[in-house]
């Protein structure tokens, strides 16, 4: 619909009152700031200075801490005082050149009156008469233009529901205070303006989608009824976006309760940590947690365990040989994901309560001082029906007694007369005061020379226990690593636990694989979770109750197992999962629907699952391209911006490969492409593609280590791309060599739908079965 000019001209006079109001605020707030941050340096400075003290009598003590408590309560007054006027600042700074992005024109069913509502990143008030010149795009009235075109319509407020009838839908973008486009709207929020948006370069940082959120995603970004949401959506349709703005969101409908540092999202890698960061505050908000499952399994257990990372054993699953360890290495990693072992740990649990513990000796300089038996005997002497982590506490109680008694002999024995000689003066010292003490408060005198050695003898000894006292208070006589093996070295003990499920295939050689690995103190990645997980039913579930809101991405990645953990780990939350089964690149993969483990976890009461089918990160071309490599492909709808096709280029040899990979990034650069990524299938190959090409090209190799995503042409392992997007990519070598197995389709999916604008498909002789596979007319295919 196109504007008169009339009505232009009013639209920018409005934002250059909105403008002006702000720009004075701006000025008051910048002069406020600056004269409350003088007062609290000054208040720091002579803090001391206004302050008596005088401890003389029990009045003066009294009055000197009442005149500090005055002078700490200003202090901190004026410190808020300056906190919130700083972030009043901040806000309007960051709208003041864009005040507000949308209007809307509602008017409530029994009311004459038409209200026009605009909407921007933040809420400003006219000081004048208390108005919303700006809605906070969070507003309960703001839903409306999100959820519905013009006409009938309605929004949620706690007190109830409000109809009306929307009259005008207008989007806006306004760059240094003019208005740049207008447009009215129909059904969906301007197509044009996501057409704008999407049709840009792509950054280095995601971006805030506040004025171009779709009906669908305010579904999960105003979603609060549900403990478990779980979003499955297409490649690029918006999962990650939506989950930040409903961050964003939360924190401003529970600002008295919520804070940014109660929520924790779980990221794929530390890059996509970096890569999601600017969003929040872009918004006004402070970032929550972040974190990786990897970084959480690190802190846990990483000083015990070498561990392995999810990316080397999807290399190993990539990469190594098909032969027997291979398919047994599968079927146990394929097991130890289940929700059966899981059940099996619980059983395991269960069985341990009645026989089968295992206990490290205390040891001291080489002598026992309680055995591994005697511990044994005394765990189960203790009642049964108390739960075998209580029983482990119980033990440590006793343990530390029986260390206690042990100390008291130990002071006799000869080694602590000879560190006696060996300590130092500071010690002497130590010893000469405490003497004194004794004296003074019994007041009796004893042979100074008795008093210091015993002192000494203490002093020696208490030291050289503490270590063990340590290991015994962290619970680290339980030999939970035995434990574990256990279950793999145990004839038959696996079959009786696991009830009907039975044991996977294969199970003595992956039981080898196990011993041998907890042999060399390493944990394969599968077994790393299911190791934690006895740790804590043994030792007590070490559970976090401050978050109060954890959001998995990529939660497809994450193991029944592992969704079964978390949910332990965290009693006290609320969980977003967004994730797309089609991009369940490792062998523990879990699917989302609803008749999956993950939507069990609360129970179908607690659980809501939304779908995402459009998707708006690819050309229409790329999107009909990739689509028809996953079931179900065919649903996914495309968000209409056209682009080239998809070529793929077939090269005869290795040289002519690399030639025209050169030409071609050459010519991507100079046609100022800004994000350009060559994806191969692993580490391996990222490395050999970035040795042949470094000298004729810009480039950067990016690695697990990797700790931020940069513009330019990267060369990245395949699943580190997840999660993110490029403006082109290049995968290296799409070749029915490198990609044909069932398990690599959708790591192939993953990589091709990294791309927003252009997709390059060199293969180095025949072509994947999973692009030949595809209509014709969706590709364009070349020799190179
Ligand atoms: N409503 C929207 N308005 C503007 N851009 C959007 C919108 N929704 C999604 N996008 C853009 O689409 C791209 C993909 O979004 P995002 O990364 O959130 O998708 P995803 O579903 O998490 O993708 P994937 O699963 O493939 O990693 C991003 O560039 C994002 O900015």
């Amino acid at each position: 619909m196109s504007m008169t000019e009339q009505q232009w001209n009013e639209e920018q006079q409005r934002v250059n009152n909105v403008v002006g109001l702000m720009e004075q605020q701006i000025g008051q707030l910048e002069g406020e700031v600056g004269e409350v941050r003088g007062e609290v340096v000054d208040i720091r400075a002579h803090f001391w200075d206004d302050v008596t003290v005088n401890m003389g009598t029990a009045e003066d003590a009294a009055e000197t801490l009442s005149n500090l408590k005055q002078q700490v309560e200003m202090l901190s007054e004026r410190e808020r005082t300056h906190r919130l006027a700083y972030s009043a600042l901040k806000k309007l700074n960051r709208m003041v050149k864009s005040p507000y992005f949308g209007r809307i024109d509602f008017k409530e069913t029994g009311t004459q009156q038409t209200e026009k509502i605009y909407l921007g990143i933040a809420s400003f008030m006219d000081e004048k008469d208390d108005t919303f010149l700006v809605y906070d795009w969070r507003a309960p009235v703001s839903s409306l233009y999100y959820d519905y075109p013009p006409g009938p319509s309605a929004y949620e407020t706690p007190g109830g529901s409000i109809e009306g009838e929307m009259l005008l839908k207008r989007q806006y973008v306004i760059r240094e205070g003019d208005i740049r486009l207008m447009f009215d709207t129909g059904v969906t929020i301007g197509d044009e303006l996501l057409q704008q948006v999407l049709s840009r370069s792509s950054d280095a940082q995601m971006k805030s989608i506040v004025a171009t959120i779709q009906k669908e995603q305010n579904q999960i970004i105003r979603n609060d009824r549900s403990r478990m949401l779980i979003v499955q959506g297409a490649a690029g349709s918006g999962k990650t976006s939506s989950a930040l703005q409903r961050v964003a969101y939360l924190l401003y409908k529970n600002r008295e309760t919520l804070q940014a540092d109660q929520m924790l999202l779980f990221s794929p890698n530390p890059m996509f940590n970096s890569y999601v960061s600017t969003v929040l505050p872009e918004l006004g908000e402070e970032n929550m947690l972040q974190t990786t499952f990897q970084q959480y399994l690190e802190s846990r257990i990483g000083r015990d365990f070498q561990l392995e990372d999810p990316f080397i054993q999807i290399e190993y699953v990539l990469s190594a040989p098909e032969d027997v360890e291979y398919a047994a290495r599968n079927s146990g990693i394929r097991y130890k994901s289940s929700v059966d072992y899981l059940m099996v740990m619980d059983a395991y649990k269960t069985w341990l309560e009645q026989q089968g513990m295992n206990f490290i000796s205390i040891r001291f300089k080489g002598r026992e001082v309680v055995s591994s038996r005697r511990i044994k005997e005394r765990f189960y002497s203790f009642d049964s029906s108390i739960r075998l982590a209580n029983r482990v506490v119980l033990l440590r109680d006793w343990l530390l007694k029986e260390i206690s008694a042990f100390e008291k002999l130990e002071r006799s024995m000869p080694w602590v007369e000879e560190e006696i000689e060996l300590l130092d003066v500071d010690d002497y010292r130590r010893a000469y005061k405490e003497q004194q003490r004794i004296q003074k408060d019994k007041g009796t005198t004893f042979d100074d020379f008795d008093v210091e050695k015993s002192y000494l003898a203490r002093m020696v000894v208490h030291e050289r226990l503490k270590p063990l006292r340590r290991r015994v208070k962290q619970l680290r006589f339980v030999n939970v690593r035995a434990l574990y093996r256990q279950l793999f070295d145990k004839e038959g003990l696996l079959a009786s636990l696991s009830g009907e499920a039975g044991v996977p295939e294969y199970w003595p050689e992956i039981s080898r694989q196990t011993i041998q690995r907890l042999e060399q103190s390493e944990l394969a990645y599968e077994d790393v979770t299911p190791y934690l997980y006895l740790l804590e039913l043994v030792q007590g579930f070490q559970t976090n109750t401050s978050i109060r809101h954890v959001i998995i991405d990529e939660a497809q990645d994450y193991s029944p197992f592992q969704l079964h953990f978390l949910k332990r780990l965290f009693p006290r939350c609320r969980m977003t999962a967004l994730g797309d089964v089609n991009q369940g690149i490792y062998a523990h993969a879990s699917s989302l629907g609803e008749h999956d483990p993950i939507a069990r976890l609360y129970g179908a009461e607690q659980t809501e699952l939304i779908r995402l089918m459009r998707s708006y990160r690819s050309t229409r071309e790329i999107v009909e391209f990739t689509r028809g490599m996953v079931p179900g492909g065919e649903d996914i709808v495309p968000f209409n911006r056209s682009g080239e096709k998809p070529k793929v280029i077939v090269a005869s040899g290795l040289e002519l490969l690399h030639d025209r990979m050169k030409a071609d990034l050459q010519a991507l650069i100079a046609d100022q492409y800004e994000s350009i990524a060559v994806i191969c299938k692993t580490a391996n190959e990222s490395a050999e593609v970035y040795e042949a090409m470094r000298e004729h090209l810009p480039l950067r190799l990016i690695t697990k280590q990797t700790p931020s995503f940069e513009k330019g042409v990267l060369i990245i392992p395949s699943y580190l791309a997840k999660g993110v997007e490029f403006d082109a990519v290049i995968i290296y070598n799409g070749s029915r060599e490198r990609y044909s197995r069932e398990n690599e389709r959708k790591l192939f999916y993953t990589a091709c739908t990294r791309a927003m604008h252009l997709l390059y498909i060199y293969s180095l002789g025949q072509p994947s079965p999973f692009i030949t596979s595809q209509a014709d007319n969706t590709y364009l295919c070349t020799n190179g």
